[in-house]
């Protein structure tokens, strides 16, 4: 029987010695180490927080005082000590254990969202919120060094000062993102692990600062979490750990520490099967390709060079690489500045991470039309990392963006073409983006007319599929299954989505009926956006859009959410058949005795 077996909550910890505390601490290591290399999730980012969570779960009362996790990722030993052992078997996967904290999994977890820097701002909220109504319950937000380096962190940093509620921060600083932390606070922090007594950041805010201390070391971590919970004032206690620590493939992964892996072999930390070509793959060769024809471009990632395909960039062209830290605000905003100075910036996101930036897209950069490219990697439904990371707003919210161009490449070759038709647009900003998955076949197009790839024709077809990026090869296999059941359907992929392509409406003047699928939310996306074009075109075809609902959708494998929202073959096909069934018989007649060729290239 190990010690692990015997805790099912935090409470289980304090009949420990200090020896059993190190069993158990190597106990959750090699438990981790199996898990989460068996099923993919972080594995560097727990196995530096084993020592500091313990630590945490014997000096506070959880639930009775809440422990906010920054991101998220690093909450496995959390999960571990308040009684889910048992669910690690399904990890990130559908209707199994959350790879982040869920409230619907156990009363210790509170904050879901993985979206980093926001753990100080719910502590002072709560903080406040405790004391205003004088209630005892501690608060302690837990953030890594990285997620320090984001704007919102120290919006919450200024008010912890002077809010009527205390709360006791614990940095967990292992001096990197994925790569190493960038910027002043990064040296200041290193400053503060060696001998300088120089002011200190935290003090000068007001706070109280203990440390550093060796976040590896229960006892001294306990020490100073005791000390901080009977502080009279906000207190940041800075814990210095190693990500990855106690696992040599980990320690010694110089790209990121195994920050996120899929499945791999827990002796090597290596992939046990080839990921084969990526969307990502595709971005970073051809990003570099540009970089020779322009010495204008500017790479730009928010702590994520190697994530989003832009390390290769950063390799060749290392004077025109940026990378911000966790601060997708500033890198959006600094690449206007960048446009203002007469670079062409390329700022690589993930699409979810872009939510936080819209302010600065529409209004420090479309208002003044500058050429900034904005590449969305994980676009649409990401799928084991749950709700806050699927990628599924950006075509609705970049919808609303005056002058901005949006496109959506179906294969290789359209995100070669549309990167290099997006960069060279100087008249103000453009979008590409595109899915976390396998780059797939090509698709080419039988011809192109007013910028739209004809993908599929059929004489008299009464349904036109219009099929936004990576939904092209689902749509045309759809088309195939539709023909089977005697509905023929033009299929095209308009590649630059938004604003709606003009040349749409003479297609869909030529159709009984328009279906849109898109990997996004269907309210405010693409299918939208071409109802209201058509409409306003008086082009009477019925629009039905495929896509996501408005809904936070939870972790699961991104095939299968696809498929449980119609976003598949078959679910494309069952929607296209259901509309049909429901055109008034007449139309449909009509649509059959149009003339029977297949629809002529457009002027231009
Ligand atoms: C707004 C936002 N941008 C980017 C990410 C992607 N991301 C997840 S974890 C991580 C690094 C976090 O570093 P740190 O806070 O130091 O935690 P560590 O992994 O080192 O424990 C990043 C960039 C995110 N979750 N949220
Ligand atoms: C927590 C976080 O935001 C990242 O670590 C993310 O989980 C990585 O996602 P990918 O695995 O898609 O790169
Ligand atoms: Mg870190």
């Amino acid at each position: 029987m190990s010690l692990l077996d015997d805790v099912n909550e935090p409470a289980d910890l304090d009949r420990l010695t200090r020896d059993q505390l190190g069993l158990l601490a190597s106990e959750i290591r090699e438990f981790l180490v199996e898990a989460v290399c068996r099923r993919g999730g972080h594995l560097g980012p727990n196995l530096g927080v084993v020592e500091l969570t313990l630590a945490l779960h014997r000096v506070f009362r959880s639930p009775h005082d809440r422990i906010i996790f920054d991101t998220g990722h690093q909450a496995y030993v959390h999960k571990l000590l308040t009684g889910r052992r048992e669910r690690f078997g399904g990890l990130r996967g559908r209707g199994g254990l959350s790879g982040y904290p869920r409230r619907a999994e156990s009363p210790h977890d509170l904050v879901e969202n993985s979206h980093a820097s926001t753990a100080l701002s719910y502590a002072e909220g709560l903080a406040r919120a405790y004391a205003l109504d004088g209630v005892g319950r501690t608060v302690v937000a837990v953030i890594g060094d990285g997620a320090l380096t984001g704007g919102l962190a120290w919006e919450a940093l200024n008010n912890l000062a002077t809010s009527p509620g205390r709360v006791v921060v614990v940095l967990n600083d292992n001096g990197r993102s994925y790569a190493p932390t960038v910027g002043g606070l990064a040296a200041h922090l290193g400053r503060r692990q060696g001998d300088d007594d120089g002011p200190g950041l935290f003090e000068a805010l007001g706070l109280d600062y203990l440390g550093p201390v060796d976040g590896h070391d229960v006892a001294q971590v306990e020490a100073a979490l005791h000390a901080a919970r009977t502080a009279d004032r906000s207190v940041v206690v800075h814990c210095v750990t190693r990500k990855g620590y106690g696992h040599p493939p980990s320690e010694a992964d110089e790209a990121d520490r195994l920050h996120a892996v899929g499945v791999v072999d827990p002796r090597t930390g290596q992939p046990t099967s080839a990921p084969g070509r990526t969307w990502t793959d595709a971005l970073s060769d051809e990003l570099v390709a540009i970089g020779a024809d322009h010495p204008d471009l500017v790479a730009v990632s928010a702590a994520m060079l190697g994530p989003t395909g832009l390390a290769a960039f950063g390799a060749r062209y290392p004077d025109r690489t940026v990378d911000v830290g966790i601060a997708e605000q500033h890198a959006v905003t600094s690449a206007a500045g960048l446009a203002l100075g007469g670079k062409h910036p390329v700022v690589a996101v993930y699409a979810t991470f872009l939510n936080r930036a819209v302010d600065q897209v529409l209004l420090d950069v479309a208002l003044h039309r500058l050429p900034v490219t904005l590449v969305l990697d994980r676009a649409g439904i990401t799928g084991p990392d749950g709700p806050s990371h699927h990628g599924m707003w950006d075509l609705a919210l970049l919808g609303a963006v005056p002058g901005l161009r949006v496109a959506a490449p179906r294969d290789e070759a359209t995100l070669r073409e549309e990167l290099r038709e997006a960069v060279a647009d100087q008249d103000g900003p453009t979008v590409l983006r595109f899915p976390k998955a396998r780059v797939g076949d090509e698709i080419p197009a039988l011809y192109r007319t007013g910028g739209i790839d004809v993908l599929r024709t059929a004489a008299a077809a009464p349904v036109l599929l219009v099929a936004v990026g990576a939904m092209a090869a689902p749509a045309l296999h759809a088309a195939d299954l539709l023909a089977e059941a005697g509905v023929e359907c033009t299929v095209v992929d308009p590649r630059w989505v938004r604003p709606v392509n003009p040349a749409l409406t003479a297609f869909a003047a030529d159709h009984a009926l328009v279906v849109t699928v898109e990997d996004g939310i269907r309210d405010g996306g693409v299918g939208s956006a071409v109802a209201l074009a058509l409409a306003d075109a008086a082009v009477g075809a019925p629009v039905r859009a495929l896509g996501l609902p408005t809904a936070f959708i939870p972790h699961g494998e991104r095939a299968g959410l696809l498929a449980e929202h119609g976003l598949d073959p078959p679910g494309i096909c069952a929607a296209v058949l259901h509309e049909v069934s429901t055109l008034p018989a007449d139309l449909d007649l009509r649509m059959r005795a149009r003339t029977q060729t297949p629809l002529s290239p457009l002027p231009g």
